[in-house]
């Protein structure tokens, strides 16, 4: 600290020499380096005449004037302070020592903030500094605070210029880019009555307060006390803020602050920190050896960011000290207490990590980690972009719904990859308590604090970006408690003050961006459905799980089992055959299990393979030997002492992976329930259906159980909800007139008793589109009729003929892509959802869109169609 060389300059100001510059040159002889410090000192108040504010002023009273803008790292200071700067930039130092050889040294000196994307409370001088000076005109106005000081310019040595603060001032206009000259308006304080007893009992804290903090530091004591007693109550804010220590953009709040007992308020606030800071230390000497380790772990934890702990946390860590010192250190009061400290310090009290709103970056990050997903990255791509305009992210919750696999979780890891936010997933299907998210009340030595906390302690940073997986499964298994816990970390209005059960002091969550996942939209409780913007992934077709198999997860399987690519070979067919055979869902996580099973498999192979004493035969030197597994795996070297010395000459076998050898990895391909057949049944028809699990392909079979005169009957499965009920007894209708149309002497439906099955797994979502498929599998079997080969028939049909639209086009096309469909048919009302899929989900369909079930009868039937008979 350079107090003493500040003092020296004080008394020399205060003494009336008038050759500031010599006396400056003394000054930095004698401190040496210390003067490059932003150190600020205490000047003559009355000398610069300014401030006078009690009882009398306007805002802006003097417009207009123009001074150099002269940017401060570091921290503001206060009119009556003096401050020596070192200037950077050339131009501006020149135009600096040619106003002061000119005899008018003024010069408007103003905070740098922090680069764009840093968040304003995490402040460092570096931060501001860093860039600033390569910037000019507009660019480098933006990145300082408007409220800054008028300052008198006491001396110029080199690139150091001493300044005088007379008093405040706002930019109003910039006036010259280089060097940056403004046009500023002076403020003065408002007006204010100083004998009203609420400021002079503040002011009278404030003193109390600023000479407990002076106590602990006796360089300064010695210099200011005789401020205390003797400022007006503005400068006495002032004071206080330069004595507190605060960082740049506290002090800058305090200086902005025109309201004087605001100003008295805010100052003792941080007086009070610093206060309950300068205890910390005290304590560590007083206590036993054990208490002492801790109580120092504990202060070592809050160094680094001691000025950004809230007050109250600090109070709450100084009695919880105070605790642990009375206690034994083996009692359980002692670890009870020292658990509670451990979770408080180890926080990230005021840490953030800087977000970055680069879209570009954004974009190589999110095509780096996830294959297609177009028009999924293009919405997160706006997301960030409209987070950079309005500087936050904060306040949307982006929710990606989709079925199990199609990488939602996997998206969200990538947005906080691209904003420089750490990553946390918080499973809350998994969540039976309200305690997992509110924290246990701390009874006991085992009591713990909620899932947010454990996740600011993981990350270490107070923004991360909080994954709420599965909010879809919060409501129905839930109690109603845990479901609103989990909305009240969300709400904004609420966050900024959780209170942890725990700790039982609000925690301020205001910055964690929220983003949540769900399987089924329907199922996500009202209340957070809108807050939320919602995304959904439909999930892949062939090729699009092909070039995620490839490029995403065999690479990062292949690297997390330490295998080298010279090692291995799975075949393009033999993945498409996975894909096909093996994995019928919408997304990739059980291929990414198959994957994951080959490779363990592989990684078993190559530790039993043996060492070859052959040198390697390979086409070119240096090549690896492939062999298939199935003949190299005979040899069986165990002799370590050999393998050592064949280090130099082993040959790597290559396992390769085909169809042949396929079902050695992975088993038998599965049974898929979702193709059958490959030319349906007579009274067999092929849907379309959506699930929990994305889109599917449905059978729908209608049987005869008894025939008779006048036995016309349909009998249903009994689990169908009342929507397929009733769009099942309309399809018997349509059905018995579309055949009299078609075929007015068959009496089939008139003299049979039908049984119509729907599979289960179709049943979970009670929908009617499957209406057109039920009447075609009834008409196939009264005509006995086979339908077209590889058809889909999605639609839902009314009693007035007309054939209504449909959800999840997307999804139920890639299903039909999955399962061999080569015809489908919606609804002409769903032309336009089609008409919007990517080229590669709509590539190889033969799509009808119809509005009149004739449309469908003759695609379905049509005069090439085989008869069952
Ligand atoms: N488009 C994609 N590109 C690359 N990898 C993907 C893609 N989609 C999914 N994956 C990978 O598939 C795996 C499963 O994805 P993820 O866990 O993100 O899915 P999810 O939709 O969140 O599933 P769940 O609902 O079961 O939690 C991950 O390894 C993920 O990286």
């Amino acid at each position: 600290m350079a107090w003493r060389g500040i003092f020296k300059i004080f008394s020399t100001i205060a003494s009336g020499k008038n050759n500031l510059n010599e006396e400056k040159m003394d000054f930095e002889e004698e401190t040496g380096d210390r003067v490059l410090n932003d150190e600020v000192e205490l000047g003559d108040e009355e000398e610069d005449g300014e401030d006078d504010a009690e009882g009398d002023e306007k805002e802006d009273d003097e417009e207009g004037e123009e001074v150099l803008a002269l940017p401060l790292p570091h921290l503001p200071f206060f009119p009556g302070f003096h401050k020596p700067v070192q200037v950077k930039d050339p131009k501006l130092l020149a135009a600096l020592q040619e106003s002061y050889a000119w005899h008018a040294p003024y010069v408007g000196a103003f905070l740098v903030k922090d680069e764009p994307g840093t968040d304003p409370s995490l402040v460092s001088g570096s931060k501001a500094e860093k860039n600033i000076y390569d910037l000019k005109g507009k660019e480098l106005l933006n990145r300082l605070y408007e409220v800054g000081i008028h300052a008198k310019i006491l001396g110029i040595r080199g690139d150091r210029v001493v300044l005088v603060a007379l008093g405040r001032l706002r930019i109003t206009e910039m006036v010259d880019k280089e060097p940056l000259t403004v046009k500023v308006g002076h403020l003065k304080d408002k007006p204010y009555n100083k004998d009203d007893d609420v400021i002079n009992a503040t002011s009278f804290e404030v003193k109390s307060t600023l000479r407990d903090v002076l106590n602990t530091r006796s360089y300064l004591k010695r210099i200011c006390t005789q401020y205390i007693d003797n400022s007006k109550f503005s400068r006495l804010a002032d004071l206080g803020a330069v004595i507190s220590g605060a960082k740049n953009l506290q002090c800058q709040q305090v200086l902005e602050e025109l309201d004087v007992y605001k100003r008295l308020k805010l100052t003792l606030e941080l007086l009070k920190k610093s206060m309950e800071i300068s205890k910390i230390p005290e304590f560590v000497l007083e206590t036993d050896a054990k208490t002492t380790l801790s109580a120092a772990k504990f202060r070592e934890r809050l160094e680094g960011n001691r000025d950004q702990i809230p007050l109250h946390v600090l109070q709450v860590i100084n009695e919880e000290l105070s605790k642990l010192q009375q206690f034994e250190a083996s009692s359980i009061e002692f670890n009870e207490t020292h658990n509670y400290l451990d979770w408080l310090t180890a926080l990230p009290w005021g840490i953030y990590s800087d977000e970055n709103f680069d879209v570009f970056r954004a974009k190589k990050i999110l095509d780096e980690d996830n294959y297609g997903l177009a028009d999924v990255k293009e919405r997160i791509l706006e997301f960030i972009a409209v987070g950079k305009h309005r500087g936050t992210t904060q306040g949307r919750i982006l929710c990606f719904s989709g079925p199990p696999g199609v990488g939602k979780m996997s998206i969200g890891r990538s947005i906080a990859r691209a904003l420089n936010r750490k990553f946390y997933s918080i499973s809350v299907g998994g969540l039976t308590n309200i305690a997992e998210i509110k924290g246990h009340f701390r009874i006991n030595v085992s009591s713990t604090p909620g899932k947010m906390v454990q996740c600011l302690k993981t990350v270490g940073t107070a923004n991360p970006l909080v994954l709420i997986d599965g909010v879809d499964k919060l409501g129905r298994q839930h109690a109603r408690d845990l479901t609103s816990a989990v909305l009240d970390l969300l709400d904004p209005e609420q966050n900024a003050k959780f209170v942890d059960n725990y700790f039982f002091f609000p925690i301020d969550l205001s910055k964690v961006l929220f983003v949540c996942t769900a399987d089924v939209v329907d199922n996500i409780p009202k209340d957070f459905l809108y807050r939320m913007e919602l995304i959904s992934i439909a999930g892949y077709v062939a090729d699009e799980k092909m070039h995620i198999v490839r490029d995403y997860l065999e690479k990062s399987t292949r690297e997390a089992c330490g295998i080298k690519p010279e090692e291995v070979e799975v075949t393009d067919a033999a993945l498409l055959c996975l894909i096909e055979k093996y994995c019928h869902e919408a997304g990739v996580q059980k291929l990414q299990k198959h994957i994951e099973k080959i490779y363990h498999k592989i990684a078993l192979q190559l530790g039993r393979q043996g060492v070859s004493y052959e040198p390697a035969i390979a086409d070119k030197p240096g090549e690896a030997l492939v062999r298939c597994i199935g003949e190299s795996s005979k040899k069986d070297v165990t002799d370590s002492k050999t393998i050592q010395e064949s280090e130099a000459t082993r040959t790597i076998e290559k396992v390769v992976i085909d169809i042949s050898n396929l079902a050695d990895f992975v088993g038998d391909p599965v049974f898929n329930a979702e193709h059958i057949y490959d030319q349906t049944p007579v009274g067999v028809a092929m849907g379309l259906a959506w699930t929990a699990m994305g889109g599917s392909t449905l059978y729908i079979k209608a049987t005869q159980i008894e025939q008779g005169e006048g036995k016309g009957a349909l009998t249903l499965p009994g689990q169908l909800g009342d929507v397929m009920k009733g769009s099942a007894q309309l399809a018997h209708i349509v059905a018995r007139s579309m055949l009299f149309k078609k075929e007015p002497d068959n009496r089939y439906f008139a003299n049979s008793k039908l049984y119509l099955h729907v599979p289960l797994r179709a049943t979970s979502m009670d929908e009617p589109s499957a209406g057109c498929t039920m009447i075609t599998s009834l008409l196939s079997l009264a005509m006995k009729k086979l339908v077209k080969k590889d058809l889909a028939i999605t639609g839902e049909f009314t009693l007035l003929g007309r054939i209504l639209p449909i959800g999840w086009v997307k999804e139920k096309t890639i299903a039909a892509r999955r399962n061999g469909v080569k015809t489908i048919i919606f609804p002409l009302a769903n032309k336009r959802d089609f008409d919007e899929l990517a080229t590669n989900v709509k590539e190889g369909l033969d799509v009808h869109f119809v509005d009149d079930y004739n449309q469908i009868f003759d695609i379905a039937f049509g005069d090439d169609q085989e008869t069952g008979k």
